[in-house]
């Protein structure tokens, strides 16, 4: 096991800036992932960390050491990809060891490797076969089965299990978490995927453009997103925006929204009366049909049940408003619905688009 430490790192092909600048501590034993949108940046970091990109500029240390100028075999670190880059001509056990080999391990330590992950991954029927006659998520389990035999300091995932199905995935994801739980390898998985992100994660490093937003645990960047990138990405459906103007009144703080509605905050902010603000609000965290005195009217543009719940896609002033709701009842709403914002559940960003600070000690959200 290994800490991982990335000190000011950026990177530039040619003339083009990727990375403006990462930093970053990762624990030993603790499974961190990068996520964020495609051209983030997020798999040039990784690779940085596997020695297979050079790093520009800053420093990128493994238990310490310094390692920007070491080759990828010499960080002892195992890297498992999308395209599980295993070797057509060998079978599953040949495939597995082959990091072994070609260290010119003792036969037996090779042997013991090679079953003990067969035996964790339920590999061991399949040992003899050819890489070709696999199923896409069997494969994804040899690429683990070799990475986990080298016993690494440190795992790097670059998005193992976008070539899945969707229910490969869950299942895979699960596995990977038991790994983890099981091996307690420090751990850097790169996904676009939030849901995994969520999912597998001790913390989250949710990055745009070449810069981390927000390193924090899932739930941290769910309650409390730092800004309104962080806010919209983490999520599903994504959160609400609305803009709207910030007003102090008697004790009590409020965003005024452009129809004259004012929407009541739980707390002030550090923010001047009548600044422009953006008001968030996750789609599962609007209430239907209140009886709050600040509730809205909006038009029910569409209906889309997923089994577990529904979304309504609704029009707020003429601009899309998603709710989630379980209530059944929702399938039959239109053409117009009532909503409201319960105060705890507001998110409030200010014109720069960051989080705006609350003035009194914030309270749990419920
Ligand atoms: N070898 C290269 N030469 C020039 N530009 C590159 C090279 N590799 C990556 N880039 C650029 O660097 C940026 C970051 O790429 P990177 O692959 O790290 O993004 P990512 O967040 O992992 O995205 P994705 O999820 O699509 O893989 C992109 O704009 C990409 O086009």
């Amino acid at each position: 096991m290994a800490s991982i430490d990335i000190r000011n790192v950026r990177k530039n092909f040619g003339v083009v800036s990727v990375l403006h600048g990462v930093d970053l501590s990762i624990e030993n034993g603790e499974f961190v992932v990068l996520v964020g949108p495609s051209g983030c940046g997020k798999s040039t970091l990784l690779r940085m960390i596997a020695g297979l990109e050079e790093v520009t500029e800053g420093e990128i240390r493994i238990d310490g050491m310094r390692v920007n100028e070491r080759a990828p075999k010499d960080r002892d670190i195992a890297m498992v990809f999308q395209s599980y880059a295993l070797y057509p001509h060998m079978n599953v056990a040949e495939n597995m060891s082959y990091g072994l080999r070609i260290r010119k391990a003792a036969r037996e330590k090779i042997t013991a490797a090679v079953s003990n992950a067969a035996r964790k991954l339920e590999l061991q029927p399949l040992l003899a076969r050819r890489p070709k006659a696999l199923s896409g998520g069997q494969r994804q389990r040899v690429a683990m089965g070799r990475a986990i035999v080298r016993q690494p300091k440190a795992f790097l995932f670059d998005e193992p299990l976008s070539n899945l199905d969707a229910r490969l995935r869950e299942q895979m994801r699960a596995e990977i978490k038991k790994l983890h739980r099981d091996l307690g390898a420090t751990s850097i998985y790169v996904t676009h995927d939030q849901i995994e992100a969520m999912t597998l994660a001790d913390r989250i490093v949710a990055m745009h453009e070449g810069v981390v937003q927000q390193v924090g645990s899932p739930l941290e960047l769910y309650d409390r997103p730092a800004n309104l990138f962080v806010a919209g990405f983490i999520g599903s459906p994504a959160m609400n925006f609305l803009s709207a103007r910030y007003e102090v009144g008697a004790g009590t703080a409020g965003a005024r929204l452009p129809d004259g509605t004012l929407i009541g905050l739980s707390s002030g902010y550090q923010l001047e009366e009548g600044a422009a603000v953006t008001l968030g609000i996750r789609p599962e965290h609007v209430e239907m049909s209140p009886a709050s005195e600040s509730r809205l009217r909006a038009t029910v543009d569409l209906i889309e049940p997923t089994g577990f719940g529904i979304i309504l896609h609704l029009g707020l002033h003429g601009l899309p408003f998603n709710v989630f709701t379980l209530d059944r009842a929702a399938l039959t709403a239109g053409p117009t619905v009532t909503v409201a914002f319960p105060p705890q559940h507001l998110h409030l960003f200010d014109e720069t688009g960051m989080r705006a600070f609350e003035t009194s000690p914030q309270k749990g959200k419920g």
